[in-house]
């Protein structure tokens, strides 16, 4: 796709503090006089790492898939040693590490390189590695980010065909895959939520869209008291019953399977949580969801949605960038403020709702209503 034309109209030109910073005159002004100096090189600087932001990304990508984290975990190594195993050279592995280093996942020792902070904490969480591992697909796709604006098909969509519906019933495999990214990042998704909103005094939590049942079994080992009821499509149920008798939960656990599309609702639960769902689909269909979801719902009975949320009239980069990006190129819902789906859910019936917040906006947004 190529740019757009200039509009005929031309729009009121910046005030004069923008003017000055966007003339080559006054930046170079500015590297000569030592506190500016420092405003400059910080912007520049912040400046940069958006224009080599897709590079860094790559750079991360290499480490994770040729597991060069695990292995210094074992302890510092030469480059010729990490090139060991792998189809590179030594000094092109040596390119990578000073470039791993470079972005703060690696350290240099006396002869190699070590783990650095934000290298051992990609270790720590689980689920994120193999979400980079799959990130190519999404980066295909914005490699034209004008295509992907415009709305032409992308690859990320038929990637995860299962969002259309029960049609995901015909590939396993496929539902199989996804539910496994699922539930490894449910982890911290979870923890944020549980954290935000207190469910322990819930009778029965129906957890619609649940994949393989990762967020109740976390609420169920978190408080004693709440029956628990995982509603999803049937290829992705089946994975369930083994994780809820890992963590010896199968006594207090149901499991329904059937599509919020096509399906009544189960009834009888006094809380319904949503996570991770709403973003997935258009706005017809989280209307009907919600209107179904307060049907559901006893008076007094609560709704809980926890997902990656847009900052409205504040964009922050990791729902207005990543987030808005990653839905729009699966096609087929969207990143939404707490704003918008507050209202949503008024509009579907609910009297009052809350927003509890978040500290990560790069894992979850918690809001709740209720009937
Ligand atoms: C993004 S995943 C989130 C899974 C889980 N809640 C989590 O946060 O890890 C969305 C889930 O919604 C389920 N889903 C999508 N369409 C559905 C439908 N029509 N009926 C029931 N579940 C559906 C998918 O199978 C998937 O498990």
């Amino acid at each position: 796709m190529t740019l757009a034309e200039p509009s005929p109209q031309a729009p009121r030109g910046p005030g004069w503090a923008l003017r000055l910073v966007a003339s080559r005159r006054f930046q170079s002004f500015c590297a000569a006089v030592p506190c500016l100096r420092r405003i400059a090189r910080r912007d520049g600087e912040a400046l940069f790492d958006l224009v080599g932001g897709f590079v860094h990304s790559q750079v991360l990508f290499a480490v994770v898939e040729l597991r060069l984290l695990h292995r210094l975990f074992d302890g510092p190594a030469t480059a010729p040693a990490l090139a060991r195993g792998t189809a590179l050279t030594a000094d092109r592995i040596e390119i990578l590490c000073n470039a791993a280093v470079s972005l703060g996942l690696m350290r240099r020792t006396r002869d190699g390189y070590g783990l650095a902070r934000k290298g051992a904490a990609i270790l720590g969480v689980p689920g994120l590695e193999a979400m980079i591992s799959h990130h190519h697909v999404l980066y295909r796709d914005l490699a034209d980010p004008l295509a992907v604006l415009g709305g032409a098909e992308t690859e990320l969509s038929k990637f995860w065909p299962y969002v259309f519906g029960a049609a995901a019933a015909q590939d396993p495999d496929t539902a199989r895959r996804y539910s496994d990214l699922m539930s490894d990042s449910q982890g911290l998704v979870a923890e944020e939520t549980l954290r935000r909103c207190d469910l322990s005094k819930a009778g029965t939590v129906l957890d619609i869209g649940g994949g393989t049942g990762a967020f109740l079994s976390a609420l169920g080992q978190r408080h004693g008291a709440p029956a628990l009821h995982l509603f999803d499509l049937p290829p992705v149920v089946s994975g369930a019953r083994d994780r809820f008798a890992a963590t010896g939960l199968t006594d207090r656990v149901q499991i329904t399977a059937g599509s919020f599309r096509d399906d009544p609702l189960p009834v009888g639960a006094d809380v319904i949580t949503l996570v991770r769902v709403l973003y997935d689909h258009s706005d017809t269909t989280v209307m009907d969801l919600l209107r179904a979801v307060h049907a559901a719902l006893p008076e007094g009975g609560r709704l809980v949605v926890s997902e990656p949320m847009t900052g409205g009239d504040r964009p922050h980069p990791a729902g207005d960038a990543y987030f808005a990006f990653y839905c729009m190129a699966m096609g087929t819902g969207r990143a939404r403020s707490p704003q918008v789906i507050r209202e949503m859910m008024g509009a579907a019936g609910f009297a009052s709702t809350v927003d509890h917040g978040t500290t990560r906006p790069f894992v979850t947004h918690v809001l709740s209503a209720e009937k």
